[in-house]
């Protein structure tokens, strides 16, 4: 038994569609999910999901780099209510740096903040980069222990197929039992690659869907 984690943003879905889903990836993923579990683990929240990838219907999302899970309409917020205290105090410490940012039903988000990196650290929040993008977070949480949480409520005691190609993949690769870099992932993500697939984006999504199905992936390693 086996279950597949994607990420989102440069993994099924590539900038050059302005991260809207191609209907080919959309339509492979549904009809994969119908046989295997299929997870979605993102940075992203659910009101740009709902746009970008109107119609995939994978088996569970894991929304907001890790403390948000969907499961069918079914939402579970990974939180401690003392977080919403932090958050506030976070917010005002952005404000005073003068930073433009958004906020998510749990986490907040900077766009295009890598010069303020060194500003951008705090004692009672994690902060997970994707690219030049920032995500602020509760500090126990990123997308692996998301995707853990995810996989004990839908009781799967199977193996992990992890596919991603930034930062705030590396932990979701910490918690897989094979990891699977697109060939536009960073480096620092395809140096701890099982596998660097020769196609970008959801090509290499569905490339490594058709490697599971035909059976060519487990000739190469024991996951079953
Ligand atoms: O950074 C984001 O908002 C989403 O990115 P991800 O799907 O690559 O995690």
């Amino acid at each position: 038994m086996f279950l597949v984690a994607s990420d989102y943003d440069r993994t099924l879905a590539s900038e050059k569609n302005g991260f809207t889903i191609s209907d080919e990836v959309k339509e492979k993923v549904n009809e994969f999910s119908k046989k295997y579990p299929f997870v979605v683990v993102t940075g992203r929240e659910r009101k740009f999901i709902d746009v970008l990838a109107k119609g995939l219907n994978p088996t569970a999302w894991v929304l907001e780099n890790g403390p948000l899970l969907l499961i069918g309409e079914k939402e579970i917020h990974l939180v401690d209510k003392d977080w919403f205290e932090i958050r506030q105090s976070i917010i005002e410490k952005l404000e005073k740096l003068g930073l433009r940012y958004s906020v998510g039903k749990i986490i907040i988000y900077l766009d295009n903040v890598g010069n303020f990196s060194n500003k951008l650290r705090f004692d009672c929040a994690r902060v997970e980069w994707n690219r030049n993008d920032a995500m602020i977070m509760p500090k126990n949480m990123d997308k692996g222990k998301g995707l853990l949480e995810l996989v004990k409520i839908l009781n799967f005691k199977g193996k992990i197929i992890a596919i991603g190609d930034s930062q705030n993949d590396i932990p979701l690769f910490n918690v897989a039992d094979y990891k699977v870099a697109v060939a536009n992932a960073l480096d620092e993500v395809k140096k701890i690659a099982d596998l660097v697939l020769d196609e970008e984006n959801g090509k290499g999504v569905i490339s490594l869907l058709e490697m599971i199905e035909s059976g060519n992936l487990f000739k190469k390693i024991d996951i079953n």
